[in-house]
């Protein structure tokens, strides 16, 4: 709702009240509409001021209404009404003004802002426009060059950045000087201003369009936006808003604006966790780290120790290696410095020692271990921190799928030993695992949470099985893609497809970058492959594929050697050419073990993918190493390239129809019976079975079904 009060003197006052964030729902916007006409009628009113409850303007229309039928008055004739009330109308900025927040703001007369407000027209990342009149006013008030930028990337600044575009009023001019009564406001009104375009307008609308259709990757709501921007750079406001209405009609009622939403949301159910024992964040106490350490300086240790730093932690950071540590402290406080640049950082937070010597770690309250992935290492580091580190010292793992049970079982506490899986750049990548085994406590669970969203991760709740959940559900999604390999397709046509989807990288492209022998290695612990290994197709009673182990055999690791399932430039080249030595390997492989090549439609290429791993999304779901379906579509879009306007893999399932995945995991598995990760889980199947429910309704029915032990 919205209240109404006379400030001393002659304004009103007017406040919209929604917590947390004042949206602006259909008992708010009716608010509006009421308070509006009472200021309008009061004749000793003579200017008026809106503002938001708690420090906060407004946060954008109410996403949560999105999905239901639209009720109460609707925003563009609202926001059109006070433009054109004949008292002057300010808007009073606090906190912040998003979406539709700043478009009610961008139809008063005047805009006021606190220092520290944050403005935006976010709305293209839930697959959105401005679709408010903000696609039409903005480019008014700021230009079209500065509007494109802000519109197409939903980008948010703080009222500096804004004042500079003369978006905002002088903060130091007190409201009833501003808004100063009997003045014309005709030039106050942005749907009557032109809009300030450059000379080169073609030119540029061109070649945002290309930019942003490159950087979108299928993705619609970035397109909308630039022909919102062309409307209102060409035709009068009137035919623009038609424009921008039919534009949001379309984005409205398109699957990825329901992904992207749905995307949203997800994000912050996994802020809130909680794990089957029912620990969870409202009755677990989270320690608040001021001191850690992190153990082994590669590339992982030292985004790491970034991470920490930028977070305002002194951090000791420990690799025995000398020519390595020596390295790192070269090269650590230049990412630091870059990073705290990039977010705007005036200096780096947080202090970071360089040692040798493990022993240093002993006044710190959390240690991450970050050396090579390898059990036997690992236990020996934690054997010796354990010895070496305060009692209640939490112990964390950056493994990316190794057990932490076993690292837990060398320690003193296992129940201050958790999971924190970092992905690479870890000061950059959003996502964090957080690995829970049977034995770590809540408090080691909250502190780990808590830590990764002061850094700036989505931190996602996981159970401890090998691989946790992004990796598990990887390593179906890497077989089958080289199971098409072994029958017909190349590795660009593979890629080709899964880009066309919206994946930055196909699956042959990203294994080059994180480098081929690290899932090498984890199949030669495995025992799949490796001296005494038979060369089959089938080993450990399944179908294997040993191409990747030949081509690592090759010497062809990737990126790193320049060559591996493409061709770089030379070693850490970062541009991919095919290879015609991958194209005669590939047919003197099927010469050899009697395979037939066959041409595959991109269809197989990407059912047999997708379908695979989100087969396994549905057992980790089943296992209960997930809490919920959009904790695995929050890991799977922060961490691995998951296109947002696709939900996620689990909201893509039920997009595309449960009943199909399943049919169509049923006729892959008939095809291919030797694949365990082609057969339908068992998960799919009941919720197939009870009529497809939406993906919200999942982690209802699986605790149910947990309950009368149908899983
Ligand atoms: C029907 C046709 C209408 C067409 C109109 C088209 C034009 C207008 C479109 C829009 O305005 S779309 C919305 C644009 N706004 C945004 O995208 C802002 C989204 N919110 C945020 O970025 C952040 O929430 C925040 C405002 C910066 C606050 O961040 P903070 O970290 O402080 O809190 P959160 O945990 O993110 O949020 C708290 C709480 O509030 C819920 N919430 C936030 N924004 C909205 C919203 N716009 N609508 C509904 N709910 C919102 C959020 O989900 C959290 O809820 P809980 O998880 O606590 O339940």
């Amino acid at each position: 709702m919205a209240t109404y009060s006379r400030l001393p003197g002659s304004v009103a006052l007017i406040t919209l009240q929604n917590p947390p964030v004042n949206a602006l729902s259909a008992a708010v916007r009716q608010g509006i509409v009421d308070t509006v006409q009472r200021a309008l009628k009061d004749p000793k009113v003579t200017s008026v001021v809106i503002c938001g409850q708690n420090g906060k303007f407004c946060g954008g229309a109410d996403i949560r209404e999105f999905a239901g039928p639209m009720l109460g008055p609707p925003l563009v004739p609202m926001i059109h009404a006070i433009e054109a009330v004949d008292k002057p109308v300010a808007a009073a900025i606090e906190g912040v003004a998003l979406g539709g927040g700043l478009e009610l703001a961008l139809g008063c007369h005047y805009r006021i802002a606190h220092s520290k407000a944050l403005l935006g027209l976010p709305e293209v990342t839930l697959g959105l426009l401005p679709g408010a009149g903000g696609s039409q006013r903005l480019p008014r008030l700021i230009g079209l060059t500065a509007a494109l930028d802000l519109i197409t990337t939903g980008r948010q600044h703080d009222s500096s950045f804004f004042s500079s575009l003369h978006l905002l009023c002088v903060c130091s001019q007190s409201i009833s000087s501003v808004c100063v009564s009997g003045q014309s406001l005709d030039s106050r009104r942005l749907s009557t201003l032109p809009c300030p375009c450059p000379p080169d307008v073609d030119s540029l609308l061109d070649k945002t369009m290309v930019k942003v259709r490159q950087r979108s990757r299928g993705a619609l709501a970035p397109v909308a936006c630039v022909q919102a921007l062309m409307a209102a750079a060409s035709l009068p406001y009137t035919q623009g808003m038609e424009k921008e209405r039919d534009l949001l009609t379309t984005l409205f009622n398109s699957g990825q604006a329901r992904a992207l939403q749905y995307a949203f949301f997800s994000q912050r159910v996994v802020g809130k966790w909680s794990l089957p024992s029912g620990a969870s964040w409202d009755n677990s106490a989270a320690r608040t780290i001021s001191k850690a350490a992190v153990i082994g300086l590669g590339t992982m240790g030292r985004g790491i120790v970034v991470a920490l730093a930028l977070t305002g932690i002194s951090v000791v950071a420990v690799e025995t290696q000398e020519k390595q540590l020596a390295e790192a402290s070269q090269v650590v406080p230049a990412m630091l410095q870059r990073e705290a640049g990039r977010r705007s950082l005036a200096t780096p937070p947080g202090v970071i020692s360089f040692s040798s010597n493990l022993q240093d770690v002993c006044e710190v309250e959390l240690v991450i271990e970050a050396v090579f992935e390898d059990m036997s290492l690992k236990l020996q580091v934690f054997r010796h921190l354990t010895s070496v580190c305060r009692p209640g010292t939490l112990l964390c793992s950056n493994t990316s799928g190794l057990d932490i049970d076993r690292l837990a079982a060398v320690t003193q506490s296992p129940g201050l030993v958790v999971g924190m899986h970092f992905f690479a750049p870890a000061h950059v990548m959003k996502l964090l695992e957080v690995v829970y085994g049977p034995r770590s406590s809540p408090e080691a669970v909250a502190t780990a949470m808590q830590l990764g969203k002061r850094m700036g991760k989505v931190s996602v709740a996981v159970g401890n099985c090998p691989g946790f959940v992004g990796n598990r559900m990887l390593k179906p999604y890497l077989e089958q893609a080289n199971f098409l390999l072994e029958e017909g397709a190349t590795p660009q046509q593979v890629d080709e497809v899964l880009e066309e989807f919206g994946f930055p990288m196909g699956v042959f492209r990203m294994s080059d970058l994180s480098g081929l022998d690290v899932g090498w290695r984890i199949r030669k612990e495995a025992g799949l492959t490796g001296p005494g290994v038979e060369s089959t197709r089938t080993r450990q009673g399944r179908r294997y594929s040993p191409l990747p182990d030949q081509v690592c055999e090759a010497g062809r690791l990737g990126q790193k050697t320049g060559r591996g399932w493409y061709q770089y430039d030379g070693p850490g080249g970062r541009v991919a050419r095919s290879d015609h030595w991958v194209n005669i390997f590939l047919e003197a492989y099927r010469a050899e073990h009697g395979l037939v090549a066959r041409s595959i439609a991109p269809e197989e290429i990407l059912e047999r993918c997708l379908y695979a791993l989100i087969n396994e999304g549905f057992n980790i779901l089943q296992d209960a190493m997930a809490a919920g379906p959009e904790d695995i579509d929050a890991i799977y879009v922060f961490g691995y390239g998951w296109p947002r306007h696709h939900g996620g893999p689990m909201f893509h399932a039920g997009q595309v129809g449960l009943g199909r995945i399943l049919e169509r995991l049923q006729h892959h598995h008939h095809n291919h019976p030797d694949v365990p990760h082609l057969k339908p889980s068992t998960l799919l199947r009941r919720l197939v079975a009870v009529g497809s429910p939406p993906v919200q309704k999942w982690r209802e029915f699986i605790n149910k079904e947990r309950v009368h032990s149908q899983l």
